[in-house]
């Protein structure tokens, strides 16, 4: 970890360790999950979330479950593997590197056809150890480049938890705040509380906190005011999925805050690794959007806020077309409009 705060995901011994997102920042409480199903339940209820770090969760996954398949032979375990890539993959829709690092790990298991159960789980378990190492260094990369756009003395405006909890380590979007600062302390944050799940207020400023970047919570609904005051000079958000042309999804309420940069000409960036991007969707229409329980926004920590039995709607991502998108910031450098052209360059690099 590159400052205090305790890293999201790591291997306790044989275990995954996780730290309950839920339950931050006033406790920090760890989940030792000793089944891959437990992992899984850890993504789905959000204990781990933030695209790349479910990426990261859905691969120790794998590896944990490879080692507590019980199988007679190579085929049974291959079946049987299959079996928990489908089951992982689908414990989050929106977010493309949960399916990305799937592919990755199962990769493993075409890449070596003869190769014994003993050998496959320590391939497997290999893999999801370079898929953590290698999204630490896509976020050090992306806040290299990211920090050339950001202005000195800026005041910069973020949504929900790009940081280091969302990611293997150090963040994307946080990434680049980090790396800004370290070579400019005069710069300032402004994280949005982002309703329902609050990772902005729990999360975001907690991650700023410990790493001792001044930041300043604000309500969501009152970015639009900020920004009329001039207090903004460019906003960084993550992402959970990029289709081919650039539209992006994000955590809901990034639409609205693309919109209103737009409106008083503040430039809008999007960090994230290319892992985040899924080539096979030529525009944001087609990003599955995930809808999560209504009592995330009926109720207040287990508390109702609502009259009883309120209809309530809880898409948990919306889509940013590209042409809000001033420049997505990657680990192989920023991507520019035309952003097909960009992004499919970026994809073929090494
Ligand atoms: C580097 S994380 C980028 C995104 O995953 C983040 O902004 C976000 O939308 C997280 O949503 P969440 O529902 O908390 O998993």
């Amino acid at each position: 970890m590159f400052e205090k705060c305790l890293p999201p995901i790591y291997w306790d011994g044989d275990a995954v360790a996780i730290l309950d997102q839920r339950v931050l920042p006033h406790q920090e409480k760890i989940l030792l999950c000793t089944k891959p199903q437990q992992v899984v339940t850890a993504i789905k209820n959000m204990s781990i979330r933030g695209a790349p770090a479910v990426g990261v969760a859905g691969a120790m996954a794998l590896a944990l479950g490879a080692y507590h398949i019980q199988a007679a032979d190579t085929r049974t375990f291959k079946r049987k593997f299959v079996r928990l890539c489908e089951q992982v993959k689908n414990a989050r829709p929106t977010g493309n590197n949960l399916s990305w690092a799937v592919e990755k790990v199962y990769s493993v298991i075409q890449g070596n056809p003869d190769a014994e159960v003993p050998e496959l789980q320590e391939l497997i378990r290999r893999k999801a150890d370079e898929i953590l190492a290698q999204d630490v260094q896509d976020n050090l990369a992306i806040g290299k480049w990211g920090k050339e756009i950001i202005p000195r003395g800026a005041k910069i405006l973020t949504y929900c938890n790009a940081g280091a909890l969302a990611t293997a380590d150090y963040g994307t979007a946080v990434g680049v705040i980090r790396a800004a600062y370290a070579e400019d302390p005069t710069i300032e944050v402004y994280a949005c509380e982002t309703r329902p799940f609050l990772q902005g207020a729990r999360l975001t400023a907690y991650e700023l906190q410990c790493a001792r970047i001044p930041v300043t919570l604000i309500t969501d609904n009152s970015v639009g005011s900020l920004m009329q005051a001039n207090g903004v000079d460019v906003v960084v958000v993550g992402a959970d999925r990029i289709a081919a042309n650039g539209d992006t999804a994000n955590k809901i309420g990034t639409y609205t805050v693309a919109v209103l940069a737009h409106t008083h000409n503040v430039p809008f960036y999007v960090a994230a690794p290319r892992s985040t991007i899924d080539p096979t969707i030529p525009d944001g229409s087609a990003i599955p959007i995930e809808q999560r329980d209504p009592r995330e926004v009926t109720h207040f920590f287990g508390r109702p806020i609502a009259p009883k039995e309120v209809k309530a709607l809880n898409p948990a991502f919306d889509v940013t077309p590209n042409k809000y998108i001033h420049g997505i910031i990657t680990e192989v450098g920023i991507l520019r409009k035309p952003f097909k052209q960009s992004i499919r360059k970026a994809l073929q690099e090494s």
